[in-house]
């Protein structure tokens, strides 16, 4: 990779993912600048940037990690903190965003944390495997959206063994663009699973302020709109839609969250004779108890990118594999610094990915 020519970049970083920060800079060929970003004992955020960063184009690599507000609070302090100090431009290198996940009712989240990183002085966003790519649109500053698939895709064809007989398969109707996507650069079939595989309030750990009790469409009826109830034996049954036996299965996603839904369709999978089950993904959240779900599942190998830091759950599950982006990432970095065309970056990537 050719060097930044054009006047050195200020490459800062919080505590989100210090490691994959020093990985990109090390691509660079520079050294991380010197910040400190500390929390004081009530918890309120400090950010000290030792060196100047007047006339700079500064980028903070900072990433969406368990400890999601910290990290957006972090981010917004450095660019507000650059901003006062008269930085040139200020990129916001998000790998993973956060809140980009859309819960059903309530407000648009990602809209309010656009723009907040906006108000913050963030003049560009670069990011990874948007949940929605219509997110970008919340932003009043340019957003590079970059792609895992060409990484992915590598991945499979060079550790999967047979892989020209295996199925990519979409968990759900939902991402069936993405894995036709992911099958035509492969040369692959698809099959798709149709059917309700985890509740949608699953990702409640906390119970405050929670829904009252019941599902969704029975509150609905409640107030005397929408359609009859459907109780949970009611539930559309997992059905697999393409043929699966003697293959291998490949689930392809943007995200590995609390891993139940990947749990249940391997096990459909796995009934209707898939005799390898893998799950590649951008962004291995890896909640809760998903290691030990994974490591007891009949899934092989859950493999993600380290947008997400997910050291710890590795240790717990021998079958979670990683892919380093940091390459991707520094290029893009270059590119944009250098003023040159992003668009080789999405040379072998597809509207759908
Ligand atoms: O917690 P896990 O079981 O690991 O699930 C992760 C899934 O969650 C997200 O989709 P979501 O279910 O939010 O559906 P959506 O596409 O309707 O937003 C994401 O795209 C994955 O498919």
């Amino acid at each position: 990779m050719s060097r930044i020519n054009s006047g050195e970049p200020v490459i800062l970083t919080g505590n989100s993912h210090k490691e994959l920060a020093e990985k990109v800079a090390t691509r660079l060929g520079l050294k991380l600048g010197a910040a400190s970003v500390y929390h004081k004992t009530n918890r309120e955020t400090m950010v000290d940037i030792a060196d100047s960063v007047r006339g700079k184009d500064v980028y903070i690599i900072q990433t969406g990690t368990k400890d999601v507000n910290n990290n957006i609070m972090e981010l917004l302090i450095m660019a507000y903190a650059c901003k006062t100090s008269s930085a040139r431009s200020i990129v916001g290198v998000i790998p993973y965003l956060p809140y980009s996940k859309m819960r059903k009712r309530g407000c648009i989240v990602s809209k309010l944390v656009a723009k907040m990183m906006c108000r913050s002085g963030l003049t560009h966003v670069i990011t990874m495997d948007l949940h929605q790519k219509e997110i970008q649109g919340f932003f009043d500053c340019p957003v590079d959206n970059l792609r895992a698939s060409p990484f992915l895709l590598q991945y499979i064809q060079e550790n999967i063994p047979n892989f020209k007989s295996a199925v990519i398969v979409a968990k759900d109707p939902a991402s069936a663009k993405k894995a036709t996507s992911y099958a035509e650069r492969l040369r692959l079939g698809i099959a798709v699973i149709h059917g309700e595989q985890k509740d949608s309030e699953s990702d409640l750990v906390d119970g405050r302020n929670s829904p009252p009790p019941g599902n969704s469409r029975q509150r609905i009826t409640e107030v005397g709109v929408g359609m009859p109830p459907l109780t949970a034996k009611e539930k559309p049954p997992i059905n697999v839609v393409g043929d699966v036996a003697g293959r291998i299965a490949i689930m392809v996603d943007d995200m590995v969250d609390d891993v139940n839904s990947f749990v249940a369709a391997a096990e459909a999978l796995k009934e209707r004779g898939a005799y390898r089950i893998y799950v590649l993904a951008c962004h291995g959240l890896l909640s809760l108890d998903a290691p030990r779900l994974i490591e007891e599942s009949c899934i092989d190998e859950v493999v993600v990118t380290n947008t997400v830091p997910h050291d710890m759950q590795k240790l717990q599950c021998h079958k979670i594999k990683t892919v380093d982006i940091a390459p991707l990432i520094a290029e893009a970095i270059r590119r944009i610094h250098n003023n040159e065309s992003m668009s080789y970056l999405f040379a072998n990537v597809t509207l759908e990915d």
